[in-house]
């Protein structure tokens, strides 16, 4: 029976902090629908949260009669297979917790009975193709693995982590990353670990741009079963191709090496959406901004004789560009403005976000600093410039970064230790406020019941 010294409703909770995470070898098609088990092992490379990034707070109290989630504000449900798979793993692994100062004692089987209320804040654009469902479910794990005591072993949170998002787990863990596919059925060994963590390569820099859609794309869960029924691109990239391009990337990756990072990285988004057209009916991710974006890369990196950039898609439009080195993200950032400068009334300073410091580097400062560039040198001699403002909604500016942390700032806690329920405003919507205005205040858009 749970526990505390005075006679007063007691609530323990627990906040963390997670990033989300970008493939570099993708993951494309299961094996096993329920448990999340992959057709292919995947690398990719957790970004900064510093920049990006979900905030979640846990609570328990025996005065909850229900689980209950609330999501960027909006109460969600948590019937859904995927948050009820995470949330059983997770109470089947509770330890017993003590809170000396609170008087508070929780046994390992007092779990089962006991409710949790969770409250989470995505401070970018949720299902909008930048990862919130990797950085919400590794949130989720994470934080409540906290909450309950659970002692972590063979990477058996990212297992966890998996059942709500593929993707998921691979957010447990900052830098490099590689979800290993695993062999047996129960999907125990379907895990990720780190390769390296964020300070071994910490030149690269990450610029991603938000492309404007108009079209709602089929989900990565939809494509991925459809991609799986249909196209034999898949099934012989899932046997042939991945299985040598991981190790090929963990060399590249454990020497540093960006050129066969940059070639590795473009070679296996290509092959990606190459499966996604070989798909019946095709599925198409990529729009026109993505492709030229992709020219603007490849004609520099041709120019260079080496890759200054690898680009990498997602399904959907956004473009993730990793740069070599802070120089090469300057000269990229002054390409992407030069070819998708802002809306006329746009301020440069909400058109990049994240580490804004590359604006000074860029010796950009203004809109007239944007207005002035010059067309790059790969493009003199005769090739046409074709200016596309509006195309891009904005772009972030980051880098490798750290995996989950714990939130020790009480204050900072989503939920309201009196009352068990979101705070109505919190200090955490402050600092990322400039996410929430660019999603138009449709932070919680697209939610659906996972
Ligand atoms: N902070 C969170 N905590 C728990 N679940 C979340 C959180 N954020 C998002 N999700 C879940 O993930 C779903 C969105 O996933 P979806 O795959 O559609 O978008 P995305 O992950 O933002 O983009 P993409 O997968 O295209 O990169 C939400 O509907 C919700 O169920
Ligand atoms: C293209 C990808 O981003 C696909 C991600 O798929 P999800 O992890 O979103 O899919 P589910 O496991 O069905 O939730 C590639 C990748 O991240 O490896």
């Amino acid at each position: 029976m749970a526990v505390s010294k005075g006679s007063e409703p007691w609530i323990l909770m627990v906040t963390a902090r997670s990033p989300t995470n970008i493939a570099v070898i993708k993951y494309w098609g299961k094996r096993d629908e329920t448990l999340i088990l992959p057709i292919n092992d995947s690398i990719s490379v957790t970004l900064d949260p510093d920049h990006l990034c979900t905030t979640t707070t846990v609570a328990v109290s025996p005065a909850f009669d229900s689980d209950r989630m609330w999501l960027n504000g909006k109460e969600i449900s948590l019937s859904g297979g995927r948050y009820q798979s995470c949330l059983r793993e997770i109470r089947r692994r509770a330890g017993d917790v003590e809170d000396e100062k609170k008087g508070i004692r929780i046994r390992k089987v007092d779990w089962e009975r006991l409710r949790v209320h969770i409250a989470s804040y995505n401070n970018f654009p949720t299902a909008a193709g930048l990862a919130s469902s990797a950085a919400g479910f590794a949130c989720l794990a994470f934080a409540l693995a906290k909450l309950m005591n659970i002692k972590e072993e063979n990477g058996e949170l990212s297992s966890i982590a998996r059942q709500g998002s593929g993707s998921a787990c691979r957010s447990l863990y900052g830098g490099f990353v590689k979800w290993v596919m695993g062999n047996d059925a129960s999907g125990h060994d379907s895990i990720a670990v780190q390769l390296a963590n964020e300070s071994h390569w910490d030149d690269l820099v990450i610029i991603i741009a938000a492309v404007s859609s108009q079209q709602k794309e089929t989900s990565s869960t939809a494509g991925m079963r459809e991609s799986f029924d249909t196209s034999t691109l898949l099934h012989y990239r899932s046997k042939v191709v991945v299985p040598r391009r991981i190790l090929q990337m963990e060399e590249a990756i454990r020497n540093r090496d960006f050129q066969s990072f940059a070639r590795l990285t473009c070679a296996d988004s290509n092959q990606f959406h190459a499966v996604c057209l070989d798909t019946s009916p095709p599925i198409f991710y990529m729009n026109d901004t993505s492709r030229r974006i992709i020219n603007c890369v490849e004609r520099w990196n041709q120019f260079e004789g080496t890759p200054q950039v690898a680009y990498t898609y997602d399904a959907g439009p956004n473009a993730v560009l990793i740069a070599c080195n802070r120089a090469a993200a300057s000269l990229l950032l002054k390409r992407l403005l030069f070819y998708f400068p802002p809306s006329p009334d746009t301020e440069l300073t909400s058109y990049l976000l994240g580490d804004k410091s590359i604006l000074e580097e860029a010796g950009l400062q203004t809109m007239k600093d944007v207005e002035n560039l010059q067309a790059p040198p790969e493009i003199k001699g005769g090739i046409s410039v074709d200016k596309n403002s509006g195309s891009v909604s904005y772009f972030i500016c980051t880098r490798p970064g750290r995996g989950p942390t714990l939130v020790v700032d009480e204050d900072q806690a989503l939920i309201d230790p009196r009352t068990g329920i979101p705070k109505k405003t919190g200090p955490y919507f402050g600092c990322f406020d400039e996410f929430a205005r660019q999603s138009h205040g449709s932070l919680v858009d697209g939610i659906d019941c996972l």
